[in-house]
């Protein structure tokens, strides 16, 4: 198991087919200075898979540990070495779940963030999953939105529209768009009525655990300064936790209006994919999945669902680990 530790590593060399390997986190590794000691925890705490990237630096990362995983929670961190490659599996993962979930619940709620997560989503409008998906099952929410015009540059409606929406087959009306002609506090009221008819009807689960609706996937970003959503630091929305939609007018991050997913509907999601790329965000990452302490100093570290989260990080993301 000591070796299978010492592989988990990045290189600039790195071949170019290579692939991903991923660490499933079952349970926080101990962290000792006894090597022996932990070696062991380590082997009990990781469980890799698709091992193909050995170089020296993985050893430093699994000698820190990662310790912000809660026990009951399946985490997975997967890297890749192009954001190409990144794209091509975020798409076999839709795919695979949109597939789970069409068939054992004849829909597919599928959330999704702005930025550069819809690039990444690029691939599903590629054969062969353009043709082999399901989309007349699918039903797509935003977790946060710019609160302008749906046909504005900072849209994010308007984002997911152009680079994804418009060419595939999902029916308009399992579409969710905000009601772009009302204040921020009115769409994202607007917003959660439209949830709850939708959790009434039984298009989207509620969860049994936290009484908020579950979605089956959210595809979501984060930011620089390691939000999520439109979940920012030190901002008093991070505690919401009754509200399922609310809103924000001081953006730190512009547009200053935007509704946002609150934490709790963040949190009973089936599945999360965390989708990071970019060496600005490496020291969020770091933090993030290497801490030892148990505050929450970023929102991202909030995030934790009653299903899987499975982070998707290329190599520049994930370069300080
Ligand atoms: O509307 C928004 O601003 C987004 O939903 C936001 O939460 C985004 O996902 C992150 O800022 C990451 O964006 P990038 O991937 O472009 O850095």
């Amino acid at each position: 198991m000591a070796k299978a530790a010492s592989s988990l590593t990045f290189s600039t060399s790195l071949p170019k087919l290579c692939r991903p390997f991923s660490i499933s986190i079952t349970q926080p590794p101990q962290v000792s200075l006894n090597s022996k000691k932990l070696s062991c925890s380590i082997s009990s705490a990781f469980k890799i898979s698709r091992r193909t990237v050995t170089t020296t630096k993985a050893s430093s990362m699994a000698s820190s540990g990662i310790t912000t995983v809660d026990q009951n929670n399946r985490k997975v961190v997967e890297v890749f070495v192009t954001e190409e490659e990144l794209a091509v599996s975020l798409a076999k993962y839709t795919a695979d779940l949109s597939d789970k979930f069409a068939k054992e619940r004849g829909s597919f709620t599928v959330v999704v963030s702005g930025g550069s997560l819809i690039k990444s989503l690029r691939k599903l409008v590629e054969a062969p999953y353009v043709d082999s998906i399901d989309w007349s099952k699918w039903h797509v929410f935003w977790v946060d939105e710019r609160v302008v015009p749906k046909d504005h540059p900072d849209s994010n409606y308007k984002l997911a529209f152009d680079g994804f929406l418009s060419k595939v087959p999902i029916p308009s009306g399992n579409v969710y768009a905000i009601n772009d002609a009302l204040s921020a506090e009115g769409a994202a009221d607007d917003y959660e009525t439209c949830l709850k008819h939708l959790v009434h009807t039984g298009v989207i689960n509620k969860s049994s655990v936290s009484g908020f609706p579950k979605f089956d996937l959210m595809l979501v970003g984060m930011g620089p300064d390691g939000h999520v959503a439109s979940l920012f630091p030190g901002h008093p929305l991070l505690k919401e936790n009754q509200k399922w939609v609310t809103h924000i007018t001081d953006s730190p991050k512009p547009p200053p209006g935007r509704i946002t997913f609150t934490f709790p509907v963040i949190n009973s999601s089936s599945y999360i994919a965390l989708v990071v790329c970019g060496a600005g965000k490496a020291s969020v990452v770091q933090t993030a999945l290497r801490k030892s302490q148990n505050s929450d100093v970023f929102p991202v570290q909030m995030v934790s669902p009653e299903g899987e989260l499975k982070w998707f990080l290329d190599k520049d993301a994930a370069s300080k680990l």
